[in-house]
């Protein structure tokens, strides 16, 4: 895991844009896969600042989002095709048409979830993995005790998770408890990933996933398995961590 260390939110989002613009420029057909969550969000806003100034585009793109929450519809203000529809697609030459989220509103999450891994199979696959990271080291909504080899899936949400995603709705009694989201499996055959991660609170996390052995009780471990991952990591995250290299 190569890791890049920067000041501030604001530098791990600049950051974090830089390198998915210049993969874009390079390979305009390239299959992204997406975050949701607070962390990629000043991303998200490089990302339109730029096509919006430099005419990036995004029109030959492909997206695969992580995760949906069951139960809410894509109109539902806190549900993820809304996050990413206000936070990135609306404002970029990206064809929606191309912008792949599973449905946690359907009547068989199990089918939905067998036909979301198989289209991202039948796009052969995500190119660049964007990820953020829970306190508890879920990567996509795999709570500690997914199997490594799991596919799309559905999930009941950690307590905590559930406690920290409440942030984002009226009352925490509002947060689904449950789940659609990619594997574990699914998120190791990206051929490469981007991991962001900011602020004092991620700290213990970001060492965990460091100095840590690789466990299922701690699901982000995993990805020191993968040959290619960048973690961009700020200041706050990384205070006084000794960086194995
Ligand atoms: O970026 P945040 O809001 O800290 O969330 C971390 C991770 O948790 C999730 O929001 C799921 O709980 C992921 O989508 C995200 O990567």
């Amino acid at each position: 895991m190569k890791i890049l260390e920067v000041k501030d939110y604001q530098q791990m989002s600049n950051k974090a844009a830089e390198y998915i613009i210049e993969k874009v420029i390079r390979f305009p057909s390239i299959k992204l896969g997406l975050a949701t969550g607070g962390t990629p969000i000043g991303t998200y806003k490089k990302l339109i600042e730029d096509h919006q100034k430099n005419g990036t585009s995004y029109r030959r793109v492909t997206t695969f989002n992580l995760d949906e929450y069951i139960g809410l519809s894509e109109e539902n203000k806190n549900s993820y095709r809304y996050y990413m529809n206000e936070n990135l697609f609306n404002h970029i030459d990206i064809e929606k048409s191309r912008t792949f989220i599973p449905r946690g509103d359907v009547d068989d999450i199990q089918k939905e979830s067998l036909y979301y891994e198989d289209l991202i199979a039948k796009h052969s696959g995500i190119d660049l993995q964007v990820l953020g990271i829970g306190s508890n080291g879920h990567i996509g909504f795999n709570e500690p005790g997914t199997l490594f080899e799991s596919s799309t899936h559905i999930v009941n949400l950690a307590p905590s998770t559930i406690q920290a995603n409440a942030r984002f709705f009226n009352r925490v009694k509002e947060v689904p408890t449950k789940a659609i989201t990619m594997g574990i499996a699914t998120i190791m055959k990206s051929k490469e990933i981007l991991l962001l991660i900011s602020g004092e609170e991620k700290r213990e996390t970001l060492f965990r996933l460091l100095n840590g052995d690789v466990n299922i009780g701690f699901p982000a471990s995993v990805l020191k398995n993968h040959p290619f991952v960048t973690i961009i990591a700020d200041e706050a995250a990384v205070k006084d961590i000794k960086i194995p290299r």
